[in-house]
């Protein structure tokens, strides 16, 4: 069966130069409009986890737990997670929905999110993936999807901390939400080793951003005054079999 999700471009040369050389590449209209509109409907109805660092270590608390505490146990749990984030150089909170967790515990099978993770690991996808990135090793890709609410942000890493066996080839972010301004923080800048700003990008709706790793990048702080979230797929082609 074809791959019925993405619109994938056929002549991918000058986007691989484009990677090549910049360490990044964007392609529009990513998702078939039908598919992106399906997405736009789910994405205010999925079980969220807020995913945050504290005391050094990732944790994730279902968001219904997060509504459960009062409004003064939430600013303490946000209040230590910035402060830690202050302190220390990596740290990040925003939700998540883990694609391939939902998916291989068959959280929602009609769930159009459920037929993501086969469509991104479907041959076709995977032949754009190695055509893009000239990495021929590529097997497959992961992902999950992000909200990033006023307050939310990601410090700068640089996708070097894989869990154990699993290989990342490149990173990839599809925006999901219309109309983002600049001002509204939430940009994903690019740096260069030095920390400089190479590049900052919006999470344009349904874009298709590729870069390369290790890389250093960060997600910045979304202003308490944005009137929306900012939502996104966000994973890594991958070259391990796990
Ligand atoms: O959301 C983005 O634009 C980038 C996300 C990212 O860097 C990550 O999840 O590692
Ligand atoms: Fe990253």
């Amino acid at each position: 069966m074809q791959q019925h999700f993405f619109n994938l471009p056929t002549d991918t040369q000058a986007l691989r130069q484009q990677l090549a050389a910049n360490g990044v590449v964007q392609v529009n209209d990513f998702l078939r409009a039908e598919i992106v509109a399906q997405m736009e409907a789910e994405l205010s109805v999925l079980p969220w986890d807020m995913a945050y660092i504290i005391n050094g270590r990732g944790a994730k608390k279902p968001i219904s737990e997060v509504m459960a505490l009062s409004a003064q146990q939430q600013q303490q749990l946000f209040a230590s997670i910035t402060r830690q984030a202050a302190e220390n150089q990596y740290a990040f909170c925003y939700d998540s929905y883990m694609l391939v967790t939902h998916y291989l515990q068959q959280t929602n099978p009609s769930s159009v999110f459920h037929h993501y993770v086969e469509q991104i690991c479907h041959p076709q996808t995977v032949a754009f993936m190695r055509a893009l990135t000239g990495n021929q090793t590529i097997v497959k890709a992961d992902g999950q999807v992000s909200r990033y609410l006023p307050g939310h942000f990601l410090r700068s890493h640089d996708d070097n901390g894989a869990p154990v066996g699993q290989v990342r080839a490149a990173a990839y972010t599809i925006g999901l939400s219309r109309h983002w301004q600049p001002d509204w923080g939430g940009l994903l800048h690019l740096q260069e080793n030095d920390g400089r700003i190479r590049q900052s990008l919006l999470p344009s709706f349904n874009t298709l951003t590729v870069f390369s790793v290790p890389q250093h990048h960060f997600v910045s702080q979304v202003a308490n005054y944005c009137p929306a979230a900012r939502y996104s797929i966000v994973g890594w082609f991958r070259s391990d079999a796990q």
